[in-house]
């Protein structure tokens, strides 16, 4: 027998839990369901642990800047910590009990188990039938996807969920894929004593981010002693019991641990979406401004390939939640969402690159100045690396993009992500006051570079 209630969220993940509790606690009646975790990916496998893991890193590579700056250290590294805090401090050993109970704190209902939606307003989990009077939420994210490389399958490849519980670093590591996943993990061991080798299928680390931001790192990593390969695929993976074997065109990698970071997949079959008139051969449900995919079915995080970041899920949620309640609010808008690559060098960026400027024929003029050498650059030397690249609209004369690398880009990226959503005018912010002597004191030199 069915139950009525006036929302069901399917995956709690950021989005979902967020949009779970607001509903709840204005007073719907509310069931969220989730097969794992709730809090879904980022606390427990994918942001937090990885940026413990970083920040543990980052403090190894400074502590190896002293000498020349400030006398002499000996590094010795331990991953113990980071294991220990990863499991204690970040996930309670991957038992998600508090973030349970903060949900029906709310006065929200929880079901663990796979759900899938059988038709308009309706969902079933665990052999139970729910009837979303209001609202289906889907927020069921993304799983980390497994290109059909010969001799992969069956072999004990780490994903994101393995390496974020290892309790050492691997003695060597081979990581397909350099995108954010993979470069943020690759440095990250190899500043523990991993050996490491980046390969990567595009012609470019970060292949969404400007080429000038992809070289800075790839040259940072490359002096950091990890192999980086870009524009070769894997042909074929053995694993003997001990160690992997990567074969490339041109030569073999072995290594103790392989990770697949080679991008995401969604399964909008498994999810019964037919059920509702969707399209579940496509990766990606196409949400409208207030996030509805069907009628009252609504869609947030990953799945919406809106940006797969935990920003951006907690934004849709908030959307989602106003539309469901009935109150007015902005349509979602998506010209300039912010995303940060954890490296070091940071790569932070907010809006279109060039190539995808020029791709929607806009008029483009673009700076880049570089981060060594800017008065605060020279001052910090060792691990000064970094550039700022604008992207400005010509012809409506303000900042269609931006890109900010540096030791601290993520930080750097704030002004330009307000220059960016707000569309200032470049005249305008040409006319600004930049602290001396600031990183962001390169956006300067850039817009003067503009003109
Ligand atoms: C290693 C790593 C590092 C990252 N670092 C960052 C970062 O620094 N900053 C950032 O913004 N983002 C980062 N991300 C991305 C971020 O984790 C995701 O964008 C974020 O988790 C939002 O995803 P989501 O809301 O779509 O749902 P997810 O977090 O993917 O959660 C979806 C949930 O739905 C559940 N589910 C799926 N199907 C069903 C079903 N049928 N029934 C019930 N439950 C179901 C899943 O079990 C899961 O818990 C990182 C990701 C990874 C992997
Ligand atoms: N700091 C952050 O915000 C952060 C950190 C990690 C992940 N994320 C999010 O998670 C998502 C997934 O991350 P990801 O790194 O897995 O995906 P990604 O799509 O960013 O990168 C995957 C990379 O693998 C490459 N690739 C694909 N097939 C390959 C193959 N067979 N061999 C070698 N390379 C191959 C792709 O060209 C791409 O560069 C990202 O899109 C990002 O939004 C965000």
């Amino acid at each position: 027998m069915s139950e009525t209630v006036d929302v069901v969220v399917v995956g709690m993940g950021p989005g979902g839990e967020a949009v779970a509790a607001q509903l709840a606690e204005a007073g719907l009646s509310v069931v969220g369901i989730e097969s794992r975790l709730v809090g879904g990916e980022c606390p427990y496998y994918g942001c937090v642990p990885s940026k413990m893991m970083i920040r543990a890193a980052d403090a190894l590579a400074e502590a190896r800047r002293v000498p020349g700056l400030a006398g002499t250290t000996e590094v010795r590294p331990d991953f113990t910590p980071v294991a220990k805090r990863i499991r204690d401090e970040a996930t309670t050993d991957w038992d998600d009990q508090a973030a349970v109970e903060r949900f029906t704190a709310t006065g929200g209902r929880f079901v663990r188990g796979r759900a899938r939606v059988t038709g308009p307003g309706r969902v079933t989990v665990e052999g139970q039938e729910f009837t979303a009077a209001k609202a289906i939420v889907l927020n069921t994210g993304t799983d980390p996807a497994v290109p059909p490389i010969e001799g992969l399958a069956g072999t004990p490849f780490w994903t994101n969920r393995e390496a974020l519980q290892a309790e050492q670093a691997p003695e060597s590591l081979v990581v397909l894929g350099g995108g954010a996943i993979g470069l943020e993990l690759a440095q990250a061991f190899a500043r523990f004593g991993s050996a490491v080798d980046v390969v990567e299928l595009a012609d470019q680390l970060l292949p969404v981010e400007e080429p000038e931001a992809a070289e800075v790192v790839g040259g940072v990593l490359t002096g950091e002693g990890l192999g980086v390969h870009t524009g070769v695929g894997a042909r074929a993976v053995r694993y003997d019991g001990e160690a992997f074997t990567v074969t490339l065109p041109d030569r073999e990698l072995r290594a103790e641990r392989l990770l697949v970071a080679t991008g995401r997949s969604t399964d909008l079959a498994a999810l019964g979406l037919d059920s509702v008139g969707l399209d579940t051969d496509r990766r990606f449900l196409e949400p409208d401004g207030h996030m509805r995919v069907a009628e009252g079915v609504y869609a947030i995080g990953d799945m919406t390939g809106k940006g797969a970041f935990t920003h951006m899920s907690m934004y849709q949620a908030g959307i989602a939640a106003r539309s469901i309640l009935g109150q007015d609010g902005k349509s979602a808008e998506y010209h300039a969402v912010p995303r940060v690559t954890f490296t070091d060098p940071e790569v932070g960026a907010v809006g279109l690159t060039e190539r995808q400027a020029r791709e929607r024929d806009i008029p483009v003029r673009t700076a880049v100045t570089e981060l060594p050498s800017s008065a605060r650059g020279w001052i910090h030397k060792s691990g000064n690396e970094g550039i700022v690249k604008l992207v400005e609209d010509a012809e409506l004369g303000f900042l269609v993009g931006a890109t900010a690398v540096g030791p601290s880009g993520g930080e750097m990226l704030s002004g330009l992500a307000v220059a960016v959503h707000a569309q200032l005018p470049v005249e305008r912010l040409r006319q600004m006051i930049f602290a001396y002597p600031t990183f962001h004191r390169a956006v300067e030199d850039a817009l003067g570079k503009l003109g």
